[in-house]
């Protein structure tokens, strides 16, 4: 098996992963993994992510350049993809639109994050201290995509991370797949759990929480 295709193989099972967990609705969400230094698969766009099709990946060079010849068009949002390529050594990319972090998104948006602490699930970002922190920022949802992907670029830097995208979704990334579907998951832990804990310590609102 080439590189490609062995890529290709461990996005489409993240992909149904994440299609079981039902986080591709109405056709949201984008992915993309490393191929080798220049260049990723990333997901078409528009499609149904729920199925797995021949279309489903596309290879960009890190500009968001498709480097096939195809009639798939590459991920409306792969540039906040090629921000994280070209800035870390990240392995792979995951973006998908939840209620619960569309929620959090909005509640935190004027404090610019939301973070988290003397939670278990932190250690998924490598924050091993009792007293530890996880910061999440919330950025604009800039409707162009090339501004959008400039504020969000301030936030990479690491080979790790995650950052919201305000009532749009989130986008973390990680050293390989295993890793970033791991931080997806600890992030939408996360974010439940606080929901839940506003909701029955009485509501935002009253800052009860
Ligand atoms: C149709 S809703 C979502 C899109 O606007 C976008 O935010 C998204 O996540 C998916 O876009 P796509 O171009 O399919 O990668
Ligand atoms: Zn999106």
């Amino acid at each position: 098996m080439t590189t490609y295709e062995t890529k290709w193989d461990t996005l489409a099972d993240i992909k149904d992963e994440l299609a079981a967990r039902d986080w591709f609705m109405g056709t949201s969400g984008n992915l993309s993994i490393r191929v080798d230094e220049n260049s990723f698969l990333v997901t078409s766009s528009g499609l149904d992510k729920r199925k797995r099709t021949a279309n489903d990946f596309l290879l960009v060079d890190l500009e968001g350049r498709p480097l096939e010849s195809t009639s798939a068009k590459p991920s409306a949002e792969t540039l906040l993809h090629c921000e994280i390529y070209k800035k870390t050594p990240a392995g792979a990319s995951l973006h998908v639109h939840t209620v619960a972090n569309n929620v959090i998104s909005e509640l935190f948006y004027q404090e610019g994050a939301v973070t988290f602490q003397h939670q278990e699930l932190i250690k998924a970002f490598g924050l091993w201290g009792e007293d530890d922190i996880l910061t999440i920022p919330i950025i604009r949802n800039d409707a162009d995509i090339p501004t959008l992907a400039a504020h969000f670029s301030a936030y990479v830097s690491k080979e790790k991370g995650a950052v919201l995208i305000h009532n749009h979704g989130i986008t973390v990334w990680g050293v390989n797949g295993f890793e970033a579907k791991k931080l997806l998951e600890a992030c939408e832990f996360l974010f439940q759990y606080k929901l839940s804990l506003i909701q029955l310590k009485g509501g935002v609102l009253h800052g009860n929480y």
